[in-house]
């Protein structure tokens, strides 16, 4: 079923310079909006192209100034992405022609379309269901194949299937149970209270089978946040240039180099690291360093690993201590760093005084990195992620918490039938394992809930 609603214009590419970029209009009015605009060499008419096709003209001003030469591709209702009538302009990527270009269509009283609008209105036109169009997202930001792979699968629908299988099977029972509170006295194939409890064992199976993936799924996709403190010249930016590899940070022997906070993006054996190096933490005077160091603490609070250093060749020091108190609730690897130098930090003495990882390491001489990621990749239990990789994965805390919902409504509901409760009251448990499974869809989710969802989406998706 089609929803009559308005027509929605914007960049559907990245900003900036490319060779090519595309507005995307989508709504009942979008082919005549760029008819008005568009000239082809034989005068087509946008409104009468063929659905599915690309055409070539310029995009004209109400003057007839030629803004770009263009192409146009067309989309007909409801063969297209969102399911409405789409059009394409494929327009050069110049920050003035694609300006001009949406400029003109919205000054058709065309609106400019909310994050994640194009893609909300494919969910509500049926082309997608809600964990597909979340996939999408996920298309978009993946950093390693491991989660681009993992993207693709559940935008294929690798979970919905899972997920409407498992709620059709709850419903056979519901309606069996219904059929039973409807019609008492009449005879059909009903379901002994045993099938019933068999039935919704299995199902409560498949969900914890679903459930497993979901440590994994949720680091591969949101990448482990990770961050690098320790003293000054400790060698953090050397340790951040080692782990990708890259020279990205500025390495100095002056303490204080690095101020404001540098962010890489790190593949791990297809984990993504979201890696922040960080300035050194010190007692300072310097008003640029201070507010560096206090961004640091504020980074740890919200890291999911951190990675403190500490340089081998010079002597314990009792910062050593504080920093170690203040991040000894995190998880954490300690890295004695310049392993290369002579050492006056002995390491099994540092080993004894902490619950944690202690390796010894040489950022500059790229000594102990990949010990490092494996200890990383150890301590989030995700050692064999290659061996783990799943058709379906669970990856997304919502879906985690519906599934977990749905697991202990079917628990009780299994229970309560061990127990011989009557089976309206029993029904109660059911449904609500299966409306739990239908948020994962969309199917039972409000409207607040699915705005919220579309909204976290970019611009022109
Ligand atoms: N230019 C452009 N590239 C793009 C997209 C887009 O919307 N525009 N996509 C958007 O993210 C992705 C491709 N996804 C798409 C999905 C469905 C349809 C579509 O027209 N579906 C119709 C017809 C299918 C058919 O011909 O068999 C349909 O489902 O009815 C188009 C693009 C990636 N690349
Ligand atoms: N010998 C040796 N020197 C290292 C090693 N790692 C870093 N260094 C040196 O230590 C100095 C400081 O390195 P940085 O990476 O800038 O240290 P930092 O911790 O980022 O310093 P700040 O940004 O000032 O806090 C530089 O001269 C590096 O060349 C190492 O493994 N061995
Ligand atoms: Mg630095």
């Amino acid at each position: 079923m089609l929803l009559v609603a308005d027509t929605i214009a914007a960049i559907g590419t990245a900003l900036g310079q490319s060779g090519i970029a595309i507005v995307r209009v989508s709504g009942p009015d979008s082919l005549k909006t760029v008819d008005k605009y568009f000239i082809s060499p034989k005068k087509n008419k946008v409104t009468k192209m063929d659905k599915n096709t690309i055409n070539y003209g310029h995009f004209h001003d109400e003057n007839g100034e030629v803004i770009d030469e263009v192409l146009v591709s067309v989309f007909k209702a409801p063969f297209s992405y969102t399911g409405e009538d789409v059009v394409e302009i494929n327009c050069h990527g110049g920050q003035i022609p694609i300006k001009k270009i949406l400029t003109k269509v919205l000054e058709s009283g065309i609106r400019l379309a909310e994050p994640g609008e194009f893609t909300k209105r494919a969910f509500l036109n049926g082309k997608l269901d809600l964990s597909q169009a979340e996939a999408v997202m996920d298309l978009i930001s993946a950093k390693t194949d491991l989660s681009h792979d993992m993207a693709n699968k559940q935008a294929a629908g690798n979970l919905s299937t899972e997920v409407k299988k498992v709620r059709d099977k709850i419903l056979e029972v519901l309606a069996n149970i219904e059929a039973t509170i409807d019609y008492p006295d009449e005879q059909f194939d009903s379901m002994s209270v045993e099938q019933m409890v068999s039935k919704l064992s299995e199902v409560e199976g498949r969900i914890q089978n679903l459930l497993k993936t979901a440590t994994t799924g949720k680091l591969v996709r949101e990448g482990i946040k990770t961050v690098i403190i320790g003293e000054p010249n400790v060698g953090k930016s050397s340790l951040l240039n080692a782990l990708t590899k890259e020279n990205r940070a500025i390495v100095t022997d002056i303490p204080g180099t690095t101020r404001d906070v540098l962010q890489e993006n790190i593949n791990v054996k297809g984990v993504p690291l979201v890696v922040l190096d960080t300035a050194g933490i010190r007692e300072t005077s310097d008003k640029v360093e201070k507010i560096g160091v206090k961004r640091t603490k504020e980074y740890i609070n919200t890291s999911d690993l951190v990675l403190y250093v500490i340089d081998g060749s010079q002597n314990w020091s009792k910062e050593n201590d504080l920093i170690l108190e203040l991040i000894k609730t995190k998880p954490r690897i300690v890295i004695i760093n310049k392993s290369d130098l002579p050492q006056s930090v002995d390491i099994e003495i540092v080993k004894g005084k902490v619950d944690c990882d202690v390796l010894a390491i040489s950022a500059e001489k790229s000594k102990g990195i990949t010990q490092l990621e494996d200890r990383i990749l150890g301590l989030f239990e995700v050692g064999n992620i290659k061996d783990s990789s799943h058709e379906v994965t669970i990856s997304n805390i919502r879906h985690e918490m519906a599934l977990k919902d749905a697991k202990s409504s079917l628990e009780d509901s299994i229970n309560a039938l061990k127990c011989e409760n009557p089976v309206d009251i029993v029904s109660i448990d059911i449904k609500d394992a299966w409306q739990s499974l239908g948020k994962i869809t969309g199917e039972s989710l409000s409207q607040n809930l699915i705005d919220e969802i579309f909204s976290r989406f970019c611009l022109g998706k």
